[in-house]
């Protein structure tokens, strides 16, 4: 038999009532708020799996862990015609990036709207591990005060190890000590993803490292001059970050050259900048970056709205041949993904630009609107910012094959992202791999339901559950923690469009 997330509201209700506890008790018991309680008790929230482990121990249910053993699931019925809007909320990498950021401050930092995924526990539990304090103030809103000396050697290895993030700690740590340890960088199973870059670029500020048995171990030179300049060798996301975070706390100009210049850098130099870090060129390939022997503040940031889980909404209308409107997208980071759809005959109605609540990224609402499309002329590839984003190109595997005619889509990027999309098939999609990086997708698609297996991998798995939204019948999607890795509340928000998705453990209820 399978537990619902129903199911579990229920049995947590009657214990905190049993209990005599108000819905504040135990939000204060689990360091959650009211609503969150609220929300859990009637199945509308994901449980992560530290929220699951929290409420055991408030409730002093083992229960809630044996009925929540085994995977996270979600049941999908379909068709699904979607209707109303729904709010972007703050990207995951954003996040990813800042709370290793929250290291270099000496002082209060406290970021609002972060997402509650699994992704940020898991980083949470790390940071907490080397002896930072974090308090959730809100629903959505995380205080970080770190202790005067980090413990990096009491590092929580297993949290650490399920997220590439970890990487993240090498340019923040690298100020404070000669030497450390760092586990094995773990993420979405996307074939070889390399370390070299960010090795190549934090050795130019004085950081050897060497991988031996499961870990890193580096060891720190003084660096020596006020002025740097270092190209790196791959223009990536998180060795820029790096980069940017340990040249923050090195006296003197860094220059970085080759610099991403991608939605989470920004949001990560806004702020460095909100730290009292000077810093130039943001959202350009070249950062100049003039850093600061102690940084102390008392700080408030507001992450911004990730434009991955925005292309994924505006996919879920398309998919669906539904009117929805996705608010908060932040266009600078999606307007190649428009581009694109328009040329495909994919009609969207943008309203006027906003500001997003950090006061720097421009946000508009879009309007999907139902629309026949036809497949694109050439091959659809993903770029560097100011390309398509490379996250975003497998929501084109499942808009492909909605589309009338025969495409290709080319990820020259990962060894097996590609490989993972191919199980579009198992839904109907006429979908073949020509080769590990390119896929020949012919439509339209008459999707149909059926029990599939999640791929390990964040965004082909969600590629499959809008797929399944407009497949005729039941699919059972079967161990989404990846999903849950990236998006929050994924199934219940999609329900509040019309979508019907449950979430349940174990095994899938009619196979009990
Ligand atoms: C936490 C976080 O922010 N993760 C994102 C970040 O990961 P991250 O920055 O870790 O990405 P990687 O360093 O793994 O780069 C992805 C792949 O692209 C290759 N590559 C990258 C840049 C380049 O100029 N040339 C090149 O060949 C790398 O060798 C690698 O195989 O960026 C990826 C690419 O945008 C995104 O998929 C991830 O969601
Ligand atoms: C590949 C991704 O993330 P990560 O770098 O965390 O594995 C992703 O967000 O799609």
């Amino acid at each position: 038999m399978s537990a619902t997330s129903e199911s579990i509201g229920r049995m947590i209700r009657e214990a905190r009532l049993a209990r005599g506890w108000s819905q504040q008790r135990l939000a204060d018991e689990l360091g959650t708020v009211q609503s969150a309680v609220h929300r859990i008790e009637n199945g509308q929230q994901n449980l992560s799996l530290s929220m699951i482990n929290r409420l055991a121990e408030a409730l002093d249910m083992p229960l809630i862990q044996t009925a929540t053993q085994g995977n996270v699931n979600f049941e999908i019925q379909g068709p699904t015609r979607l209707s109303g809007g729904i709010d972007v909320r703050t990207s995951k990498n954003a996040a990813m990036a800042i709370l290793c950021a929250s290291l270099l401050n000496q002082g209060r930092t406290v970021l609002r709207g972060i997402a509650r995924i699994e992704e940020v526990d898991r980083i949470s539990e790390v940071l907490t591990s080397i002896g930072v304090r974090l308090t959730w103030i809100g629903d959505n809103d995380l205080e970080i005060v770190r202790p005067g000396t980090l413990t990096p050697e009491t590092i929580d290895a297993r949290a650490a190890k399920r997220t590439r993030s970890i990487l993240m700690l090498l340019g923040p740590l690298m100020h404070e000590f000669e030497q450390f340890l760092l586990p094995y960088a773990g993420g979405c199973d996307l074939g070889a993803r390399t370390v070299h870059p960010h090795m190549s670029a934090l050795s130019k500020m004085g950081l050897t490292v060497e991988a031996t048995e499961g870990n890193y171990h580096a060891t720190v030179q003084p660096i020596e001059g006020v002025e740097r300049s270092i190209t790196l060798i791959e223009r990536g996301d998180t060795v820029t970050e790096n980069a940017v975070m340990a040249a923050a706390r090195a006296p003197g100009v860094t220059v970085l050259r080759n610099a991403s210049g991608n939605y989470m850098v920004q949001d990560l130099c806004f702020f460095l900048q909100e730290l009292g870090v000077d810093i130039d060129g943001i959202g350009t390939t070249t950062l100049t970056v003039r850093g600061r022997d102690h940084l102390e503040a008392d700080v408030e940031y507001h992450i911004s709205e990730d434009p991955i889980e925005a292309m994924s909404l505006v996919t879920a209308g398309i998919v669906t041949r539904s009117g929805i409107t996705v608010r908060r997208c932040p266009i600078e980071f999606l307007e190649v993904e428009f581009a694109v759809l328009d040329e495909m005959g994919q009609r969207l109605e943008l309203s006027p630009e906003y500001r997003s609540r950090n006061g720097r990224t421009r946000l508009v609402d879009v309007t999907v609107v139902p629309s026949d499309l036809v497949a694109p002329l050439d091959k659809i590839h993903p770029m560097p910012f100011p390309g398509l984003n490379i996250d975003n190109l497998p929501f084109f595997a499942v808009i492909c094959a909605t589309a009338t005619g025969q495409s290709v889509i080319y990820d020259w990027v990962y060894d097996n992202r590609a490989i993972h999309l191919k199980k579009l098939a198992d839904l109907g999609a006429n979908i073949q791999l020509m080769d590990a990086h390119r896929l020949l997708i012919l439509g339209p698609t008459k999707w149909r339901a059926r029990e599939i297996e999640s791929p390990p991998a964040l965004r082909p798995a969600v590629c499959l559950l809008l797929a399944a939204m407009a497949a005729r019948g039941t699919t059972n999607l079967m161990d989404v923690y990846v999903i849950n890795r990236g998006y929050e509340d994924l199934p219940q928000r999609l329900n509040k469009l019309g979508a019907s998705i449950n979430v349940f453990w174990g095994t899938p209820q009619n196979d009990a």
